[in-house]
């Protein structure tokens, strides 16, 4: 019945139109528009193939996997390696088919890297760009935002990491990092060796829960780890893994999978840990404006985002803000983390460089009785900050990054049309051995003020440059900073000779298998 009443409803349509009649016209116009997709995909795929037939770049090319198949596994020091002999095959740039229709530039050269991050082009986001994966998880915050909505976050951001305000964290940098010495007293004492990457990221999520947030949860003293690092790990490493692995580009067969399924459950945490740090700070903020007694000298990371408003008058969206915090707690402790644990491994590695650290170490605080750094010190410490800076060029935190050109772009003489991906491979570039001397070595002396002053400016860039460089970056210098000279002011860092960490070149450096030191008391 309901059947020939659905028919009777022809009398709706004018006079020769009919049910029939229009099912077979929006067939032959659906299958018209599938011809001409296929067609239109057809020759694009002819143009692409011809625009980078002479692109350097791997020749042994799968039909399915492209290059990826060149690639042992994910991680791990075959990786590593593969990536070193590719880059000194290709020092400048190279392109690389992952899977059989995505293809990508690849910059390991400063001249190169100049020329791409000198412009805005936006970070990809198609259903092959690298940062759509990280899109349930960061929304469209700062990191991944494009355009004016960009810009505008960047100018209401920026105040937020000025000198200003940036120079008080230091209390917030001496404390957490105590509660870290305090908690590896026993390890200490134990003479067992210890996972340094897990209690250093409690210790800088603290900190940036405290400084960005002023949220105090006394994480690092409640436990070896926190639900929310241990989310943050599982996500960023799948994000990357899921760039490598192009059957899972569609949500529904990716979500299908256990790991999509964890996927999804790590962002429901990561995004109520965010809603309660909203939430928390807005009803302080509430209790405020209510009080005659304040005595909050400046405004943090989050009271910017809660207080904004544009020209309109209009304030930020729960969605919005919660997507800033989201991408302000990954970027704001994962990478401070990544970067402190591998140079506590390296300084374990070599003894007579942790030596000359410790000997800066002790003339800057003699005298004292406090190893709490002060705000001045931070520029005295100049060996310390060769150490850094070498640390972050050898294990680069954040390995790569992407761009996709909105226009034709001109590179080396060839033209790349508006839509092509190009990847910085920012730890490429710190080991190709066409720009460093022995790229291989730990030697923080090649970042001395002369050696630095002849590099080239997008010769070392850890924290990108240009337009999009990390807003962070004078906060985590100054994190690093606090939180090695306590940890080798206080103990001796040592390798387990029974264990080898297999670095891991994800979303952020990490181990495979963890990075397992030894410590003792001074
Ligand atoms: C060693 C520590 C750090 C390293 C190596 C690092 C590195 C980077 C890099 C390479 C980018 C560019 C990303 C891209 O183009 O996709 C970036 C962007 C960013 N970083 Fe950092 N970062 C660090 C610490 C921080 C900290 C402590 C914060 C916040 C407190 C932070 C917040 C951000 C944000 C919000 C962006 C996006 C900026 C924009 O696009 O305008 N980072 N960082």
């Amino acid at each position: 019945m309901a059947f020939l009443s659905f028919l009777n409803m022809s009398n709706l349509f004018p006079r020769g139109w009919t049910i029939t009649g229009l099912l077979n016209d929006g067939v032959a116009v659906l299958v018209g528009y599938i011809i001409y997709s296929v067609v239109r995909f057809f020759f694009w795929y002819q143009y692409i193939k011809k625009v980078f037939k002479d692109v350097p770049g791997p020749k042994d090319t799968h039909w399915l996997y492209g290059n990826l198949h060149l690639l042992p596994g994910n991680t791990g020091e075959d990786f590593v390696e593969s990536n070193v002999k590719t880059i000194s095959e290709f020092p400048r740039y190279y392109r690389m088919w992952n899977g059989p229709f995505n293809v990508l530039l690849i910059s390991v050269h400063p001249e190169i890297t100049r020329k791409i991050l000198h412009t805005s082009e936006p970070k990809p986001t198609s259903f092959t760009g690298g940062y759509r994966f990280g899109l349930p998880w960061l929304g469209r915050g700062l990191l991944i935002a494009e355009g004016e909505r960009w810009s505008q976050s960047r100018r209401l951001l920026t105040p937020a990491f000025h000198f200003d305000i940036l120079k008080p964290y230091i209390d917030v940098y001496n404390d957490a990092a105590n509660i870290l010495l305090e908690k590896l007293h026993p390890v200490a004492m134990s003479g067992k060796s210890f996972e340094v990457f897990q209690v250093v990221s409690l210790c800088t999520f603290d900190v940036i829960l405290r400084c960005a947030f002023s949220y105090s949860t006394d994480c690092q003293r409640k436990g070896d780890t926190h639900p929310y690092v241990q989310a943050v790990k599982d996500l960023s490493d799948t994000w990357s893994y899921r760039g490598r692995k192009p059957y899972l580009y569609p949500d529904i067969i990716f979500y299908l999978t256990s790991r999509g399924r964890r996927f999804k459950r790590n962002c429901d945490l990561v995004h109520s840990v965010a809603e309660d740090v909203i939430k928390n700070r807005r009803a302080s903020l509430d209790q405020q404006e209510h009080s005659t007694t304040s005595t909050r000298k400046y405004l943090d990371f989050l009271d910017i985002l809660l207080t904004a408003k544009d020209e309109n008058g209009k304030g930020m969206t729960q969605l919005e803000i919660r997507n800033e915090v989201d991408t302000f707690l990954f970027e704001g402790h994962d990478t401070t983390a990544s970067a402190i644990s591998w140079i506590l491994y390296s300084l374990a590695k070599h003894q007579d460089i942790q030596e000359k650290v410790l000997a800066e170490l002790d003339s800057v605080l003699e005298g004292r009785d406090t190893d709490n750094l002060q705000w001045n010190d931070l520029n005295k410490l100049e060996y310390l900050t060769m150490v850094i800076k070498e640390g972050m060029r050898d294990h680069c935190p954040v390995p790569f990054i992407q761009r996709q050109f909105t226009k034709d772009f001109e590179l080396e003489g060839k033209t790349f049309p508006a839509g092509t991906c190009v990847s910085i491979h920012m730890f490429g570039l710190h080991h190709n051995e066409t720009v460093w001397e022995k790229p291989m070595e730990f030697i923080p002396e090649r970042f001395s003020k002369e050696n630095t002053a002849k590099m080239d400016t997008y010769q070392f860039v850890p924290f990108s440059a240009g337009p999009r460089n990390c807003i962070g970056q004078h906060f985590a210098m100054n994190e690093e900073k606090v939180i090695l000279a306590k940890l080798v002011h206080r103990y001796k860092f040592e390798l387990d000779p029974d264990h080898r960490p297999k670095k891991k070149v994800a979303t952020v450096m990490r181990s495979d298998n963890g990075i397992m030191l030894r410590i003792s008391k001074r």
